[in-house]
């Protein structure tokens, strides 16, 4: 039975845990797969990006026993994240279309063996931080985990400011990448936390405003306002799209971008702003789209640039 075909016209799931797998006893490969979906693999993915672009841009070493840590340790407590994330939200979960099948909700896996995952993937994630590379670091990467599973995730029940205080522990796995690499925290580790922070809103508003529906039926409060004010949402994406592009340019400034960089940043960045307008001018969902396609093209692309500046700076 797939999700779509029990959900509501308005996107809602019917019901909590209506979507059992036909095969009772799964094998160990459908198992791997729920497992991996508890991991939240391509939010991780690019989490791990944005360590990699942090390492480097910070002139960290390409010794492999070192980024094998880094990365090891790193992506284990961002999968451990994504795990104790969806431990506490199987019941809202349930109810929304978007995550019904997901492996809690559909009752592919229980409770206690998300609970299990995530705290085992915590704990090696740390551990590894601790002995392959730095306390900063692994310090930093825990406070992390904290902040995106105990306060952001119940905060969502709460209130809309719960997406700020998301988009922290988001914006940290750079600054992680360059703690990894240097030990220290510095202005360089500083512009990069605040292109991700930035970069966050408009991803978020224009997924807040696509799935409104199912969110509200869930309880669950991200849309600025509760969305109760039409049109605000948008224009909200617009001052933090417009905020990144100097953020961006900033590290120009401080030695860490060139030319090559400069162009893709303004460009892009400049397209991020259009599509931000747009959505404001006109809240659709083919402009709420477009926005959240232009967030993954932007974010990617702009990194890339400034490693491969960097690359050129540290020679
Ligand atoms: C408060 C901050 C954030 C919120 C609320 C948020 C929420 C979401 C949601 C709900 C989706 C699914 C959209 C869909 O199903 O159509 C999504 C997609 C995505 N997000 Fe975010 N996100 C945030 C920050 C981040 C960060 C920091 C990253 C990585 C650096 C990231 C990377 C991605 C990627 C790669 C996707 C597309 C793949 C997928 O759907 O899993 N997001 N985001
Ligand atoms: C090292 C490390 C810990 C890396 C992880 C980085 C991180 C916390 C990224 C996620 C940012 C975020 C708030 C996503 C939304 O989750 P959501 O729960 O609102 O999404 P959902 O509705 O799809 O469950």
């Amino acid at each position: 039975m797939s999700v779509g075909e029990v959900g509501t016209a308005d996107g809602t799931a019917m019901a909590p845990h209506v979507f059992p797998r036909e095969d009772a006893a799964p094998g160990l490969l459908v198992r791997l797969a729920d497992y991996r979906e508890l991991a939240k693999p391509r939010i991780a993915l690019m989490a791990l990006i944005t360590v990699a672009v942090g390492y480097f841009v910070a002139g960290g070493a390409a010794e492999p026993w070192r980024l094998l840590a880094t990365f090891a340790g790193i992506g284990l407590i961002a999968a451990a994240s994504g795990a104790l994330n969806q431990w506490l939200e199987s019941d809202t979960d349930a109810l929304m279309l978007r995550t019904a099948d997901r492996p809690l909700p559909a009752g592919r896996l229980s409770s206690n063996s998300a609970l299990l995952f995530g705290v085992f993937c915590a704990v090696g994630g740390t551990v590894w931080l601790l002995a392959g590379v730095n306390l900063l670091t692994a310090a930093l990467a825990v406070a992390t985990l904290l902040l995106y599973v105990f306060v952001y995730t119940p905060l969502k029940r709460v209130s809309s400011a719960s997406t700020a205080i998301g988009a922290i522990p988001g914006a940290l796995p750079p600054v992680l990448g360059w703690t990894a690499a240097t030990g220290e925290l510095s202005s360089g580790a500083l512009v990069l936390f605040g292109i991700l922070f930035l970069w966050q809103f408009p991803h978020f508003l224009a997924i807040a405003w696509l799935y409104r529906r199912q969110y509200e039926s869930a309880g669950l409060k991200l849309l600025p306002g509760g969305g109760i004010i039409d049109g605000m949402t948008g224009w909200i994406a617009v001052v933090y799209a417009v905020l990144l592009i100097p953020t961006s340019l900033l590290a120009i400034s401080l030695g860490l971008g060139g030319v090559g960089y400069a162009i893709v940043a303004g460009v892009l960045g400049a397209g991020y702003a259009v599509c931000s307008v747009a959505f404001a001018l006109s809240e659709s969902t083919k402009t709420a789209r477009r926005l959240l396609w232009a967030s993954l093209v932007y974010l990617p692309t702009v990194l890339i640039a400034l490693t491969i500046d960097a690359f050129g700076v540290y020679g």
